[in-house]
């Protein structure tokens, strides 16, 4: 039984999504990333006194111009031309996602998650954009797989939490973008879209939901709606100048607000897990 869960930061440039996931490091300005990871290890030590062991495994990837990139692959850096391998991306009937050929390492510790991250933030595809000088170019997706066996019950869980990073929605005209730079802002209004129609196609029951329209729609299918969770922060940026942004941010926070999308279920046995959520909970 999986119990799976996203969440998502989103907004304009420069709002501050990759500072509310990842925080600052060496600050002691932890964003939801390293957070969530203490209190994951934290709650699985305190289960070992009731039998229960539990296995993790992170994976980090960043969707690029709708092309997968490995964050973890040896040797990877942000100078490395796209192109190379194809990760594809599949679903078992049991809802279990695969990407072919993506990095996944054991981990023990919030240490090991934290170096990791570091690793991956080299990789990761940055630029200058006129509202930020390190600006994020590309869907950033934290993966923790995380698998639990209770030796005195025989209980077995599984769970997946998706922390989600994603490019800043900008107007073009805005961001100053050009070339290469117009090329990925278009990928990223367009997969933005693509994850609201996805949302709103769940709320309103459509019969079809365009989970393939986006490779991060696709990514994500088993994670969003049904039995899922998901949370989204949406940033905005306090300046006047941003104001026309940050309407339409809030104006795409208040509809996703609006979505009940379904009925989140326990799906562990654990005696001493909280079934205080019967709703998906957006915004
Ligand atoms: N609450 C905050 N406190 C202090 N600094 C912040 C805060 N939010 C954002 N910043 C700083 O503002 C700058 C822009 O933030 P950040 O890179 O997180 O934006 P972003 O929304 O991820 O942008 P992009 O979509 O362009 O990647 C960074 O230097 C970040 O450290």
């Amino acid at each position: 039984m999986d119990t799976r869960v996203c969440i998502f930061a989103y907004g304009q440039t420069g709002s501050g999504k990759t500072y509310t996931m990842m925080g600052k490091p060496g600050r002691d300005q932890k964003g939801i990333i390293p957070r969530s990871l203490e209190q994951i290890f934290k709650t699985s030590q305190s289960l070992e006194s009731q039998g229960w062991k539990y296995c993790m495994q992170a994976s980090m990837l960043e969707i690029y111009n709708e092309t997968i990139r490995d964050l973890l692959a040896p040797g990877r850096s942000s100078s490395e031309m796209p192109g190379g391998k194809q990760y594809t991306i599949k679903h078992d009937s049991q809802g279990n996602t695969t990407v072919s050929d993506l990095t996944t390492t054991n981990v023990f510790s919030t240490a090991d998650v934290t170096s990791l991250l570091e690793k991956a933030s080299h990789s990761r595809s940055v630029g200058k954009t006129q509202m930020n000088e390190q600006s994020s170019r590309s869907h950033f997706v934290f993966t923790l797989k995380i698998f639990g066996s209770n030796e005195s019950t025989g209980q077995q869980v599984q769970g997946v939490l998706n922390l989600i990073d994603l490019a800043g929605s900008e107007r073009l005209t805005k961001s100053g973008a050009t070339g290469e730079r117009l090329k990925e802002t278009q990928a990223i209004n367009k997969s933005l879209s693509a994850l609201s129609d996805v949302i709103f196609a769940i709320a309103k029951n459509d019969d079809h939901v365009p989970f393939r329209n986006s490779k991060l729609t696709y990514l994500l299918q088993p994670c969003l709606g049904g039995d899922s969770k998901t949370l989204m922060f949406v940033n905005v940026s306090p300046e006047a100048s941003s104001a026309g942004e940050t309407l339409c941010s809030l104006r795409f926070a208040s509809r996703v607000n609006a979505c009940e999308i379904g009925v989140a279920r326990r799906q562990t046995q654990s005696k001493s897990s909280s079934d205080n959520s019967n709703r998906l909970s957006y915004g």
